[in-house]
């Protein structure tokens, strides 16, 4: 299907003989913003991985833009996660450059603006950045970058509630400006409530929630009422 960005299809995934993600089908169209909420550990970063190629399903398909996830398709994705730290020895005017030699789609002049919004010192070096720092530089690395996909993986995680207002001041802004598809996984569900169409909830290895964030909140209220009822 080609309005799909990203679909799985009965995708499973073991680590350790523990099953993590089991049956797993779902599709994010393309344009839209796919919010995957869920419990520590229910597999959301998995998801968000084998969507990037960084793991690999034991059972079941992928697509994402019409391709099956490789390296090649990896560069023309702007993946966001917690736990990467490569920028620990650059400043952060390094960091830009490093992202301006390998992604020929960084737009450096959006990364110079993006690094005054976020007020850091392009001096300052990653493993000398706090939490919010960090983040702040993942998420600017991300927005710099003219892709068609983002996968962000707890991208509020740290940050501070103003800058949290601020990002998704971004977020919307650059999904008004050109077709973007974004997947995000956060425990931020209010801040994050009026900017995903669709959502799903994953809980002990399966999909037990999703569709139309209008939809569903027609029909339980708020995000947030609808996850209590399924975690709680
Ligand atoms: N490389 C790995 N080796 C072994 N187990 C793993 C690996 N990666 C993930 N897991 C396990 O898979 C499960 C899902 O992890 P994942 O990081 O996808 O959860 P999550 O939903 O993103 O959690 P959180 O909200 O805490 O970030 C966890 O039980 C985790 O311990």
């Amino acid at each position: 299907m080609m309005n799909a960005a990203i679909r799985f299809h009965g995708v499973g995934k073991s680590f350790k003989k523990k099953s993590v993600l089991d049956n797993i089908s779902f599709t994010v169209p393309r344009g839209e913003v796919y919010g995957i909420l869920g419990e520590n550990g229910a597999g959301k970063s998995t998801m968000l991985k084998m969507m990037a190629n960084l793991c690999l399903p034991d059972q079941g398909e992928i697509e994402v833009l019409g391709q099956k996830p490789s390296w090649e398709l990896y560069q023309k994705i702007a993946y966001l996660s917690d736990r990467a730290k490569w920028y620990s020895d650059y400043t952060v005017g390094e960091a830009l450059q490093y992202g301006k030699s390998f992604y020929p789609d960084f737009q450096m002049e959006r990364a110079e603006e993006l690094v005054e919004f976020f007020k850091l010192d392009r001096k300052l070096l990653g493993k000398e950045m706090s939490k919010g720092q960090e983040a702040r530089l993942q998420f600017l690395l991300c927005f710099s970058r003219d892709v068609e996909l983002m996968l962000l993986d707890e991208p509020f995680s740290g940050i501070d509630l103003i800058t949290r207002e601020k990002m998704i001041e971004l977020i919307i802004e650059s999904i008004s400006e050109r077709e973007l598809t974004l997947v995000i996984t956060t425990h931020e569900i209010d801040e994050v409530e009026g900017l995903l169409n669709r959502v799903s909830f994953v809980k002990d290895t399966k999909i037990v929630v999703e569709g139309e964030v209008e939809e569903l909140r027609l029909k339980s209220g708020s995000l947030k009422d609808l996850y209590r009822g399924v975690y709680a």
